[in-house]
């Protein structure tokens, strides 16, 4: 557990941490833009008082809740998937896409269909809440080849744009639930950093509000 008065921010590589500077910057956080492109894996904001650590976005919930970062930005849907022990505090109304259930558009019913995702316990919940029987086959990513070479009946997975779906012919057939970056906190820090914390919450808030 971190102690000294520097908030740890569990910032994801990739996609989310673009939008997330982004807002960051515009809520007068004064985020250097050296590192947009860097290598390094903890990036040191003195003039916010934070420390950035540079995470895959699916470790984000586990460094929180270890509590070796106070704070950390993750997708819904990663959050959904790990379920680990962390506050969720504030949607951040960044890197919004859905999660759906896709396929080929002449996909038939089949008594007991298989379905690839990398999100294999959502995907498990939602068709046991719906009844239907399944097998969950986990892939760590291209998703989409799984309909289109046999592997899977459908697949879950992400649709931002749509692109990935039209260029290999497949359908969303069900919109499972929207995806927007959420800030979560480590429930003991949550408690020590509070002050920090609320100020944070608060000036990107009131930023958010003000864009609009
Ligand atoms: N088109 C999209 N596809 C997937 N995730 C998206 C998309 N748009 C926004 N997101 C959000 O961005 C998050 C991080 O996506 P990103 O692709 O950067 O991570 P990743 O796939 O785990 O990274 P990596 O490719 O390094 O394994 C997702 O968890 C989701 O919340
Ligand atoms: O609707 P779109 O705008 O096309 O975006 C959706 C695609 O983006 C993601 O893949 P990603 O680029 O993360 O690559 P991956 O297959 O390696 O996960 C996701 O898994 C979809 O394949």
């Amino acid at each position: 557990m971190t102690d000294n008065g520097i908030l740890k921010v569990a910032m994801p590589k990739g996609r989310i941490y673009k939008q997330a500077s982004k807002l960051f910057r515009q809520a007068g956080l004064p985020i250097p833009e050296d590192f947009d492109d860097s290598r390094k894996l903890i990036i040191p904001v003195p003039e916010a008082n934070m420390e950035f650590i540079m995470a895959k976005p699916v470790d984000v919930p586990t460094y929180v809740e270890y509590g070796v970062a106070d704070i950390g930005i993750v997708g819904k849907d990663v959050l959904m998937e790990e379920t680990k022990d962390v506050y969720e505090l504030f949607d951040l109304g960044i890197a919004r896409c859905r999660m759906s259930v896709i396929g080929l558009p002449d996909w038939k019913p089949v008594i007991h269909p298989r379905v690839a995702t990398k999100y294999p316990n959502v995907a498990s919940q939602y068709f046991r809440e719906r009844g239907q029987q399944v097998e969950v086959i986990k892939l760590n990513g291209s998703i989409e080849l799984a309909p289109l070479i046999g592997l899977a009946d459908r697949i879950v997975d992400m649709v931002e744009t749509g692109q990935t779906l039209r260029e290999n012919g497949l359908v969303e057939m069900e919109e499972m639930f929207q995806v927007t970056s959420r800030l979560i906190a480590n429930r003991v820090s949550y408690r020590l950093k509070n002050t920090a914390i609320q100020a944070l919450c608060d000036r990107l808030g009131q930023s958010m509000t003000v864009q609009g």
